[in-house]
């Protein structure tokens, strides 16, 4: 039997926690959490109780196979939200209060599938069916989390943290299409903007002829491919996803009552698992145990300690720390909280820049850009702002970001003592910040930016989505308009990737300020870049050839991608010439339709025929 234990020193909360037991509902069944296991991740706990449908692959938030839902009431919003998270990093005591929700609670064989596995199933979207219970909870999570039914491209934005091996991607598409609200105008001769002459291909979305023998037939119909004589629905399911409905488990009574308390509990090898619920308890914790480990989503923590056998004996949870929660909206600048997850950075950064003058959000909307392509939406969901601060991976996605947009860190000591460190000298070394182990990141303040302020990201990695940057950048340039030219009065370009923690390239900082925003400082940059950051030939990393080119080809677009938002501007003569557009545009993923075409050669009853397969309703539930 589980209970909530306390440390008498630490002891806070009033007497009526006292009678709470550390709890969890999963599949709606109300589970009590036996002390001894914070050790355990939700992943190993839930297997253990014998829900092996969510599935252990990577163990480190890359593959989404062990994607559970989890929904908890939102103490900053006041409302139940419900979440995609990987249960391989989730340490079980993470979700205590909470309701996770697996493969096995949303549908079974035995009673009925649920209309994402049903869709699945049929449109032949499972082949070995390991990664598919993740598949479906991480769209399960998107339809019970969206108010509107999502587009296509949220959905394909959603899917970018499940990785499939075997199935291939098309048929996991098309099942979940149904569930989307499509563009039909992509598709319609009328509202594409094109005359009626021009046909908009489905398959490249350019004009395309392939459409001529339907054109006036078709208005509004949506139609499967190039093979024009055909013209049917896109999705090759037959599920109807507007008969989603929301008979779903809903979420506990009991959770929505519940007050929150601090927890203590502890794992084997000694281990100590603290989740205080005020700033004054995380310093008194950390007081006691100067090296306890700070924790939230632990999407780095959990790596170390399972895949490279770091062993932390006191971690503090301190994710429900309202005071490191904070969302504000200031004169200067936006305050955000340091256990605040990127997946609500998200939301807040749409808000700020759907409310105030563009201009001022030009950070705003680069880190917005960069989170998009920041891991998946499983690790989105519960990683921290401060977390990847404190991390200081030289590949961080923000840190450059920060850096460049002349983010301060507030910082406070376990006494109360605050100081504050502009970003840019932050980070010292690998992995090394400027933070005594008294001290912890309270919020970052991002400033707004002025008139004639840039900022842009830069990222290449192997593959966009949910993948670790080669080399990545921050950049910011301030310009002013001084005898007829555009100066730059303030300029900040910062790289990661390329040392052993994101760094400014200083020196051409320093050339840039005073010069005019012209192709000769674009040439004279290059010059000054190419000595300022400087891989050395064995750097760690490799693939020194490319990322050299990276980092000037990086500059290239920014150069290119400031002229243009220049080009508005009275007396700016430097336009970037048509052909050059293309360089720096924003990437979308264009609306994707696949279509296989069989030849139906029957040998017996199903070899030969696209039969769905005997296990795939198996595959798709578990149960
Ligand atoms: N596993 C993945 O697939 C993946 C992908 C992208 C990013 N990441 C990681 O995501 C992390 C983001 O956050 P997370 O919340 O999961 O991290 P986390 O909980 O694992 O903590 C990461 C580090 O930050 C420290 N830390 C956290 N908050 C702090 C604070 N307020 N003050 C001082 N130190 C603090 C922790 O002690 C720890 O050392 C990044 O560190 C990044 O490396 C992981
Ligand atoms: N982005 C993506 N992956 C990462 C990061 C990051 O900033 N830090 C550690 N892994």
């Amino acid at each position: 039997m589980g209970s909530l234990l306390r440390e008498n020193e630490l002891e806070r909360d009033d007497a009526e926690s006292e009678s709470n037991q550390p709890i969890l509902y999963v599949n709606g069944v109300r589970r009590v959490l036996p002390d001894g296991l914070a050790h355990f991740t939700l992943l190993e706990y839930l297997r253990d109780t014998g829900l092996t449908g969510t599935k252990l692959g990577c163990g480190e938030g890359g593959c989404g196979a062990c994607t559970v839902m989890i929904s908890y009431l939102d103490q900053n919003l006041k409302k139940c939200v419900h979440l995609a998270i990987n249960a391989c990093l989730a340490p079980l005591y993470s979700v205590e209060g909470m309701h996770v929700i697996t493969v096995e609670g949303i549908g079974s064989c035995r009673y009925g599938l649920h209309p994402i596995q049903e869709s699945l199933a049929n449109s032949h979207g499972s082949q070995c069916g390991f990664c598919t219970p993740g598949f479906v909870m991480s769209m399960y999570a998107l339809l019970r989390s969206s108010k509107n039914p999502p587009t296509e491209e949220d959905i394909k934005e959603n899917l970018a943290g499940n990785l499939c091996r075997c199935t291939g991607y098309r048929p996991i598409i098309d099942a979940f299409r149904v569930f989307a609200r499509t563009d039909d105008a992509l598709y319609t001769i009328q509202s594409s903007g094109l005359s009626s002459s021009e046909f908009v291909c489905p398959s490249t979305g350019k004009p395309c002829s392939c459409g001529q023998n339907i054109k006036d037939a078709v208005v509004t119909t949506t139609i499967s491919s190039c093979s024009s004589d055909i013209l049917k629905p896109i999705s090759y399911s037959d599920t109807d996803g507007a008969a989603y409905t929301s008979k779903e488990l809903i979420f506990p009574p009991e959770l929505l009552m519940r007050k929150s308390t601090a927890l203590y509990l502890t794992g084997s090898n000694g281990l100590k698992w603290h989740r205080p619920l005020s700033l004054q308890h995380v310093f008194d914790i950390k007081t006691r145990y100067p090296n306890a480990k700070l924790v939230v989503g632990n999407t780095e923590v959990g790596v170390e300690t399972r895949l490279k056998n770091l062993h932390y004996p006191v971690l503090v949870h301190i994710a429900h720390v309202p005071e490191l929660n904070i969302l504000n909206i200031k004169d200067e600048g936006l305050e955000i909280g340091a256990a605040v997850k990127l997946s609500e950075l998200v939301k807040v950064l749409k808000l700020v820049i759907d409310q105030r003058a563009p201009f001022q959000t030009s950070s705003c909307r680069a880190i917005l850009e960069q989170l998009k392509w920041f891991a998946g939406t499983q690790i989105r969901n519960v990683a921290s702002v401060g977390g990847n601060i404190c991390t200081a991976s030289p590949i961080s996605d923000l840190n450059p970001l920060w850096m460049a947009a002349g983010a301060k860190f507030h910082i406070s000591d376990c006494k109360g003592n605050i100081r504050i460190c502009a970003a840019e000298y932050f980070f010292l070394d690998y992995r090394k910040v400027d933070l005594a182990s008294n001290e912890i990141l309270l919020f970052v303040l991002l400033p707004w930016n002025s008139r004639y302020e840039f900022v842009k990201a830069f990222k290449q990695a192997h593959r966009r989505d949910d993948d670790i940057a080669i080399v990545n950048a921050g950049m910011r340039a301030c310009l002013e308009k001084k005898d007829q030219k555009w100066i730059v009065s303030d300029a900040s370009i910062v790289y990661g990737g390329v040392a052993p923690y994101s760094i400014s390239a200083i020196e051409t900082n320093k050339f840039l300020l005073g010069k005019h925003w012209n192709k000769e400082l674009y040439h004279g940059s290059l010059e000054v870049l190419e000595k300022d950051i400087i891989l050395k030939d064995e750097a760690p990393g490799g693939m020194v050839e490319f990322r050299r080119s990276l980092i000037l080809s990086f500059f290239f677009k920014y150069f290119l991608w400031v002229s243009h938002q220049m080009d508005v501007f009275p007396g700016f003569n430097g336009a970037v010439p048509a052909s050059y557009l293309s360089t720096i545009k924003s990437f979308h993923y264009p609306s994707t339709i696949g279509r296989q075409d069989y030849e139906i050669v029957r040998r017996g009853t199903a070899v030969g025929a696209p039969e769905v397969h005997l296990s795939s309703r198996l595959q798709v539930s578990i149960a």
